[in-house]
């Protein structure tokens, strides 16, 4: 059954999908699916989008904006991501706006008065959650609503609706405000990073149409990613063993083979250096880190919150457009969802991330072009004990805040993001530990994926992963690399973990 009875979307006219994905949008074809997507998003339905790293969500609700009547309303989390997305369209001539906090009010009233116009020129609105609770936002939609120009919702990044879902935003929930007070526009919700849990509570949170939803979940699945899980400990640098002359050899490759340098140099990317980013914890580990590199004569930038805003624009510039200088972006996670760069070579995790999603969404930066890309993580049984500890402090500090402000404890929905943290954080640590199994398997399993259910759908690894390339050699690196765990309880027994930063 189609969708809502709107004025508009009854037209008979088709618009013509490829002929605007090539001429506005610069792409030669569809992705597999992206085209049933947009049609279900056109034809009025509710959408559930959920699809790996890099798979081109957001073309899912941009096309249709394009070719569509009305407007459509982004909600996105992140400014910068916003900024990224906005810089794509304007590029392709498409009229879009944002309205947040930092919006001049001057450039608001013009935005808003086109919005009420009756016939807006601004094809996307980009919003953030915590806008969307104003009362001159709400009034000005149901006026646009009102006018029969708000063409549909799409919400970008919808974990962050669920208490079950990695970085949750109270704002994201009051999103049910929409289909609340306008249940005939349709909703699209685009995720990479969802489980069965956080999949149902979205749609039921914002309260989508069950009987004319139309639910596309895909793998995870990101076969050009070489996954591997490096063992360390605290009394070796990571630096000097391992990653440094890693980065080297890479380099040598690249330079001494003529063939490459030349795809390289057309390609604007420079055969003396690589792309890449480093995730490492805490703003002091990203400075640290990046300076090491530079006077190693590795061009290195930190990227953190603590950072001035034109600094880090100045850094993401240079890192974009593979400026001399700018070759490894060191970050912290500020640095991430929404980051579309094709070329980054490698994503490495200097310690062991917050949580499961996390990992995934950050090692996802890497290989957008689709070309092998290694995703390293490096674990040593220290930062694991260090990442309880700081996950336990944490813990212990909103419990004592939840006591304090209401007298009464956590909320149900507090405990429950707690514990889902937790358990991210354990899933985390058993795929690092485990030396028995493949890396992309483990992941997919991790989102609920079923393997061998035989649609053929299962994941595939053809040698992208360490324990595919050499299970032996993983298992004695393991047996060599990690502290024993006799040592480490001695540690922890001693509070040796008490002293480290939060995170930042
Ligand atoms: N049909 C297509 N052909 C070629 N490139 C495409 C196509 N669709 C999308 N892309 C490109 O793929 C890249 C990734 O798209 P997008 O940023 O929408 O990914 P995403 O699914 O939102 O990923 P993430 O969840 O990691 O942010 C973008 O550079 C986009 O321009």
């Amino acid at each position: 059954m189609p969708g809502p009875s709107r004025k508009r979307s009854g037209s008979k006219v088709r618009p013509d999908l490829d002929f605007t994905l090539r001429k506005i949008f610069g792409k030669d074809s569809f992705r597999p699916v992206q085209r049933e997507v947009i049609e279900a998003a056109l034809a009025g339905h509710d959408v559930y989008l959920q699809a790996a790293t890099s798979f081109g969500k957001s073309l899912c609700f941009q096309l249709p904006a394009v070719v569509d009547f009305g407007i459509t309303i982004v909600i996105s989390p992140l400014l910068a991501l916003m900024s990224n997305q906005m810089a794509g369209l304007r590029a392709a001539n498409i009229r879009v706006e944002t309205l947040n906090s930092s919006t001049p009010m001057e450039k608001k009233d013009l935005i808003m008065d086109d919005l009420k116009s009756g016939h807006p020129m601004t094809r996307l609105l980009y919003v953030t959650p915590e806008y969307c609770l104003g009362e001159r936002f709400r009034d000005t939609m149901k006026i646009v609503n009102g006018q029969q120009e708000l063409a549909r919702i799409a919400i970008d990044e919808a974990h962050c609706i669920s208490e079950w879902g990695h970085d949750f935003r109270t704002a994201f929930k009051e999103l049910k405000w929409f289909k609340k007070e306008f249940p005939n526009v349709p909703m699209i919700c685009c995720t990479a990073t969802a489980t069965a849990r956080v999949r149902e509570d979205i749609i039921t949170t914002l309260n989508l149409n069950h009987t004319t939803l139309k639910s596309f979940t895909m793998t995870t699945a990101r076969p050009n990613l070489h996954y591997e899980v490096r063992y360390t400990s605290y009394s070796e640098d990571r630096y000097t063993s391992d990653f440094l002359p890693w980065l080297r050899a890479i380099h040598t490759r690249r330079q001494t083979h003529p063939a490459r340098s030349a795809e390289l140099l057309a390609a604007s990317e420079r055969p003396t250096n690589v792309s890449g980013i480093i995730y490492t914890l805490t703003r002091a580990e990203t400075e640290h880190l990046a300076a090491r590199l530079t006077a190693d004569g590795i061009g290195a930038k930190p990227y953190h919150a603590g950072l001035h805003s034109d600094l880090k624009a100045a850094h993401l510039a240079g890192w974009v457009a593979n400026k001399p200088g700018h070759d490894i972006m060191v970050a912290t996670t500020a640095f991430g969802m929404g980051i579309d760069k094709a070329n980054v070579r490698f994503v490495v995790h200097w310690s062991l991330p917050k949580s499961f999603e996390g990992y995934y969404q950050e090692a996802g930066r890497a290989g957008r072009d689709g070309k092998a890309s290694v995703c390293r993580l490096y674990y040593s049984r220290e930062d694991r004990d260090r990442g309880v500890a700081l996950f336990t402090r944490e813990q212990q500090r909103n419990s004592h805040a939840a006591k304090n402000s209401s007298g009464g404890g956590m909320t149900a929905s507090g405990r429950q993001s707690v514990e889902m943290r937790g358990r991210s954080l354990q899933a985390l640590i058993a795929y690092c530990e485990n030396v028995g199994a493949c890396r992309h398997k483990l992941i997919a399993k991790y989102f609920g994926e079923e393997e061998g259910d035989g649609s053929g759908t299962a994941v595939k690894c053809e040698w992208a992963c360490d324990w595919h390339k050499d299970p032996g050699l993983l298992k004695r690196r393991k047996e060599l690399g990690l502290a024993d765990e006799e040592w480490c309880a001695t540690q922890r027994e001693t509070g040796a973990y008490g002293e480290y930063d939060d995170y930042d």
